[in-house]
């Protein structure tokens, strides 16, 4: 089938004409005068968060009435691998649902709210067709103009107002060449949904109807379209996948955790969860990527939050003053111990949270009194006998790999168990890109104002551009590139790629450190993940998973042999 697009695009119109539905090879036609990648799908309209936030307020309306339509949709669908997507009639995508492990594959493409799926953009698909074609359509794997989207089946139907004014449309997406049973049907189930919920809205706005008329009405519509659940519940909870991040959890400092990214809903999902409680957590992620905010943010939200929050970096400080920096010591308890003493770092803390960062370079005699502390629940001052209560909550963090540090002798099993009763994993900025459609312009805000300087705004080269930036030093990194773009920019109301640092023009890593050898070894493995991901997508087929990486066939082998891939 998918040699019928390969003849299209090679103009034998003849050989396809009859063979593919009219819609569809009217897109193709639209897609080719346009000149539209075939081979890779370009990110070229992506809405950075503050426009993002206006564009979802002011489709406020449409995107309360759909929400439990997609969860009841969703349930139609047995919850299957599926991704539900409501998009606005610019080809905005404004809400999304789905399987989490099948959200997980299709974050490559970008179905994420703000991204805009206009066919003269994207190609043949769901959204961006039916906008235009204006009527319920099935998209398979392989009608998609742009090859990347071709793992996907589709099934798209108009949303319009009760005036007929076409004002978006429903989107299901499912893998490519599985069974697919009623998604047409479900599809057009869910756009009259919204549209007779959406009329309902009007109605009770215009005719004052109370809320019980209105449920009992939402009601019959509910039970009345889903026939085809065969008993299917009606499930109310939300699942937010993608929906934007902006977690405000500390006033004094006014940091953000900001990210859109479904790896940053899992963190902070954990992190919520570990508020409720007072068990010890690990955070372990590179440097640069947030720990210390999500060690805040689980403070800020804990019960504790208004006790002190106190932090001891263990790697910026002498190995031998680490242990009375933690607990403190008395007057001429060792050679050059201050007058009167020194409150320790678990006094300070008192109830309140003890946040130790860098704990792999705590050393491994000072482990020792850690661990009695934390399973005793008590302390002394070095140089006193007198007890004292340990309350603290401990969050440990660390970017090394203390697992590994384990099994070398240099940290203390009992001490990794004791601390890692929830852990939290903080992926690197490069494997959760999404987050620079909010980080970014974040930034750029905070900065303009540390600045007094007028708001800027960012092109949409310059985002592409830092979302393909490999960001070795993570969040931290962008955040200074950005700082610096704007200190010397010179009164522009845009950042473009011109006003990029020259290091960030290019992703070239000269290798010699061996920070920077590590760096490109970290890049080395992620492109054998990607290579890897493709090979299995196509079954291992070179020329499909070429195309899908959007690299030549030699490339492919070069850089198989290179990173050592054997194809079974
Ligand atoms: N999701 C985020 N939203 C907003 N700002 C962020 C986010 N993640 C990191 N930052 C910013 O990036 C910088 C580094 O974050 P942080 O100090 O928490 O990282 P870290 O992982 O603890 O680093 P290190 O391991 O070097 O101590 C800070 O200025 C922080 O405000």
């Amino acid at each position: 089938m998918a040699s019928l697009l390969a003849s299209f695009i090679h103009g034998n119109d003849a050989r396809v004409i009859n063979k593919v539905p009219s819609p569809i090879f009217q897109s193709w036609k639209r897609c080719r005068g346009l000149n539209v990648n075939h081979e890779q799908l370009f990110q070229d309209d992506i809405l950075p968060s503050n426009r993002l936030n206006e564009l979802l307020g002011k489709s406020e309306q449409l995107i309360r009435t759909a929400k439990p339509i997609l969860q009841h949709i969703f349930s139609l669908l047995r919850r299957g691998k599926y991704q539900i997507l409501l998009s606005n009639n610019e080809g905005y995508i404004l809400e999304t649902l789905g399987d989490p492990s099948f959200v997980n594959k299709t974050k490559k493409i970008f179905l994420t709210p703000g991204v805009n799926w206009r066919e003269n953009l994207k190609g043949t698909n769901g959204i961006g067709t039916v906008l235009i074609e204006q009527m319920p359509l099935a998209i398979p794997g392989w009608t998609h103009y742009s090859q990347p989207v071709s793992f996907l089946d589709c099934w798209a139907s108009p949303i319009s107002a009760s005036d007929g004014n076409l004002i978006g449309v429903l989107n299901i997406s499912g893998e490519a060449g599985a069974t697919h049973n009623h998604v047409m049907e479900i599809t057009t189930l869910g756009a009259a949904m919204i549209e007779q919920s959406l009329a309902i809205a009007e109605m009770q706005a215009k005719f004052n109807l109370s809320k019980r008329d209105l449920d009992a009405l939402g009601k019959t519509l509910l039970h009345s379209k889903a026939s085809i659940s065969k008993g299917d519940s009606i499930k109310t909870e939300q699942h937010n996948f993608f929906v934007p991040i902006s977690f405000n959890h500390t006033a004094e400092c006014e940091t953000q955790w900001h990210g859109r990214s479904p790896k940053t809903h899992s963190i902070l999902d954990i992190a919520m969860r570990a508020t409720r409680t007072d068990s010890t957590v690990l955070i372990q992620g590179e440097s640069g990527t947030g720990k210390e905010i999500i060690a805040r943010t689980i403070h800020n939200s804990s019960a504790r939050k208004e006790k002190p929050f106190v932090t001891l970096n263990c790697a910026a400080i002498p190995h031998n003053l680490v242990e009375s920096e933690l607990f403190g010591y008395t007057d001429g308890a060792f050679t050059g111990a201050k007058r009167g003493g020194q409150t320790g770092k678990f006094e300070l803390a008192g109830s309140g949270t003890i946040f130790l960062d860098e704990i792999g370079d705590m050393p491994f005699h000072v482990q020792a009194s850690l661990l009695r502390v934390l399973q005793q629940k008590e302390f002394y001052r070095i140089g006193d006998n007198k007890c004292h209560a340990m309350n603290a909550r401990v969050i440990a963090a660390t970017n090394q790999d203390l697992c590994q540090m384990v099994q070398q002798g240099k940290f203390r099993l009992d001490l990794y168990y004791r601390l890692k009763v929830i852990s939290i994993e903080i992926p690197p900025l490069r494997e959760r890109i999404e987050d620079i459609w909010d980080l970014a312009p974040y930034f750029v805000e905070k900065l303009c104002k540390k600045f007094s300087f007028p708001r800027m705004d960012i092109s949409p080269e310059l985002f592409h551009h830092l979302a393909n930036y490999q960001w070795p030093g993570n969040v931290r990194q962008l955040e200074n590139c950005i700082e610096n773009m704007i200190a010397l920019s010179t009164g522009t109301s845009t950042l473009t790629v011109a006003d990029l640092p020259i290091e960030y023009t290019t992703n070239c890593q000269s290798s010699g450190t061996s920070l920077e050898n590590q760096i490109s070894q970290q890049s080395a493995n992620l492109e054998k993940k990607l290579i890897i991901q493709a090979l299995e997508d196509v079954n291992g087929n070179i020329a499909a998973a070429a195309r899908k990486l959007g690299i030549g066939r030699t490339t492919l082998y070069r850089k198989l042999d290179k990173l050592h891939i054997v194809i079974p």
